[in-house]
């Protein structure tokens, strides 16, 4: 195993103002489907002593479903939608009754958050999911955030929360993101196997390529390490650093140790609306770009003109969100499309002036466009 090294993201964790800490299934639950109280206590253990020293703190908890499984008196996490939005009503219950005992412990009120997936999608829901987290941190609560299960359905849901939290820890201006698992750390090979090492520190893709990430996850989770990686990859593009480390090991995790994996914030923080059109926004459509447009747009931040597009895909409205792709199909960007799809295939390949006097205007103007990384 590598030595552990300091590093400005577990910096960053120890002396957060705002953090987000996401706990998944397999740190909460036993392995027979019941929630784990001595687990449970050890985590909101920790918080509570980052609350009282000044730091608000947003918990993203999985655990619904597994909570649900022993109540149930089910045999193992269910595979269909029905009785996995059945466990988590019934599990979800249970969880948050367990935080508000737990934090009660230390006079702390919870806050309990349930967000679907369309709920980031739509610009209305984020901004109205975003005014209630921060009025119940500034009133001094922890919020505690989940899917809202229930009624999430296959084609519409975050599905593991590893997305969510990355996505929390933007909508709250959150300085650090923690993800704690049952794992100590991301390895670079299968992390039962002896011969896997821990990768402590995370600078870039290059780090990344030396990890062979499974898809297995602990069997009570959904997301396994793939999850985690992509979320850490959000959470870190867009400015915040990030924290795997082990439930465990919470309170080292959320002090200065050097313990866990460190993911370097490498993007720059980008505005609750940028971000929301880059990550959150259901695309309706898509643009295809030549070259030119391609540097235009991604490089030198320029307005989507119609002499650019090559190509019109999807059915959407003016003021949507569409896809911007290269010649090869990559999305380089996404942005807010001032044309009706159905106005576009008109103008496509043509220039500004030749367009008559009512579409004489960007096709994405550049405040409403964001390259991804
Ligand atoms: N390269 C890897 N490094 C660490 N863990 C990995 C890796 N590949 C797969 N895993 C698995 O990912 C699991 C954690 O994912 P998951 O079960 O979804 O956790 P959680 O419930 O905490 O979200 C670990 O139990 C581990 O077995
Ligand atoms: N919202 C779901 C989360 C599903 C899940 O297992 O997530 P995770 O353990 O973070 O991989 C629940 O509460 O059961």
């Amino acid at each position: 195993m590598n030595a552990p090294t300091s590093s400005l993201t577990r910096h960053a964790v120890s002396v957060a103002k705002r953090l987000v800490v996401k706990v998944g299934s397999s740190s909460l639950t036993t392995a027979g489907g019941g929630l784990d109280a001595e687990r449970l206590d050890a985590i909101v253990d920790t918080l509570a002593c980052r609350v009282a020293a000044g730091t608000g703190v947003v918990l993203v908890s999985s655990g619904a479903i597994a909570a649900g499984i022993a109540p149930l008196k089910l045999r193992r996490r269910p595979k269909d939608l029905a009785t996995q939005q059945a466990a988590a009503s019934v599990g979800q219950q249970a969880l948050a009754h367990a935080y508000a005992e737990s934090f009660a412990r230390y006079q702390l009120t919870v806050g309990q958050v349930l967000l679907t997936a369309d709920d980031v999608a739509r610009r209305a829901h984020y901004r109205n999911a975003q005014r209630t987290l921060h009025r119940l941190l500034t009133l001094d609560t922890v919020p505690v955030v989940n899917e809202n299960d229930t009624v999430a359905t296959n084609e519409i849901r975050f599905g593991d929360n590893d997305r969510l939290a990355a996505m929390v820890a933007h909508l709250v201006g959150a300085d650090a993101l923690v993800l704690l698992s049952d794992v100590d750390a991301l390895y670079d090979g299968d992390p039962r196997l002896p011969e896997s090492s821990a990768i402590r520190e995370v600078h870039g893709e290059k780090d990344l390529e030396a990890a062979k990430i499974g898809d297995s996850s602990s069997g009570l989770g959904t997301g396994g390490m793939v999850s985690k990686v992509d979320a850490a990859r959000l959470a870190c593009t867009s400015g915040i650093p990030v924290l795997l480390a082990s439930a465990a090991e919470s309170g080292r995790a959320l002090g200065p140790a050097d313990t866990g994996t460190a993911f370097r914030a490498r993007g720059s923080r980008l505005s609750v609306r940028r971000f929301w059109l880059a990550h959150a926004a259901t695309a309706h459509g898509r643009l295809w770009l030549d070259e030119g447009a391609v540097t235009a747009v991604v490089d030198r931040r320029r307005s989507l003109l119609s002499a650019g597009i090559t190509g019109v895909e999807g059915a959407f409205h003016g003021g949507d969100v569409v896809e911007i792709a290269d010649p090869h199909g990559t999305v380089v960007a996404r942005g807010l499309c001032s044309f009706d799809s159905e106005e576009l295939p008109e103008l496509v390949g043509r220039s500004t002036h030749e367009l008559p006097d009512d579409q004489r205007r960007e096709v994405v103007h550049a405040d409403d466009l964001v390259p991804l990384p």
